[in-house]
């Protein structure tokens, strides 16, 4: 099973991100946190940096919206051409017309989960998206401890999409490093953002591939 190891930005030095986003060119994918400040407590990027990331980066964007109505501002993170937008259930009106609209578009559909969300009505709805994110910290802030109590509900995504057949991600976000994403990637994760553990101690591709070594062990064993 491939591993995808997607480095969020929210950890990178904003007034160098082409820098830094070279320094993970060996990542699969570049994360990038949109926050409104509304529906988390915090402030990053619109559309008019995104658009730059996109064309300064190497590699394609992983585009989380942790902001309020998604419904109305999804569709223009696609047309900017990221390659995957993933938006919160809590904050989506219609979440399948919205992950419609972003597939109509060319995205790849992501729906997130924040810790307390249980998951058990998006079971049923997964042929709708191309991947979930389960946030394993509250959303709105890097730098936060791996919550471990939310790894049933990658267990019962890991289940449906295996009975299924299914061709979609699991991805974590929040206090991802070298031990919790052995802890991840055992509950049925394949796809791992870490902030802090790739750009805050040594180097960059180090740490990337450190993580890509770490859930690849689990996976192969
Ligand atoms: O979405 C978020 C935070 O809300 C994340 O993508 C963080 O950027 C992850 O940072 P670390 O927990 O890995 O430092
Ligand atoms: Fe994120």
């Amino acid at each position: 099973m491939p591993v995808r190891i997607n480095p969020s930005i929210l950890s990178a030095d904003f007034v160098n991100l082409e820098h830094d986003i070279a320094r993970i060119a060996t990542a699969d994918l570049v994360h990038v946190d949109v926050m409104d400040n509304h529906f988390v407590p915090n402030l990053t990027f619109g559309p008019q940096m995104v658009g730059r990331i996109q064309a300064v980066s190497p590699i394609p964007l992983d585009v989380h919206l942790m902001i309020d109505d998604p419904d109305r501002w999804a569709p223009g993170y696609a047309e900017l051409g990221a390659f995957s937008v993933t938006f919160h259930a809590e904050a989506a009106a219609d979440a399948v017309g919205l992950a419609r609209k972003l597939r109509e578009i060319g995205a790849r559909a992501g729906i997130a989960v924040k810790p307390g969300t249980p998951i058990g009505p998006y079971l049923e709805l997964l042929p709708e998206f191309d991947q979930v994110l389960v946030m394993t910290v509250e959303p709105g802030f890097g730098g936060q401890s791996f919550i471990e109590a939310v790894m049933p509900k990658l267990e019962a995504l890991s289940d449906v999409v295996k009975r299924l057949g299914l061709d979609v991600w699991l991805q974590v976000d929040g206090g991802v490093d070298e031990r919790t994403i052995a802890i991840a990637a055992e509950a049925g994760a394949d796809t791992f953002v870490a902030g802090s553990s790739v750009y805050n101690t040594g180097d960059p591709t180090e740490n990337i591939a450190a993580l890509r070594a770490a859930a690849g062990r689990h996976l192969l064993g």
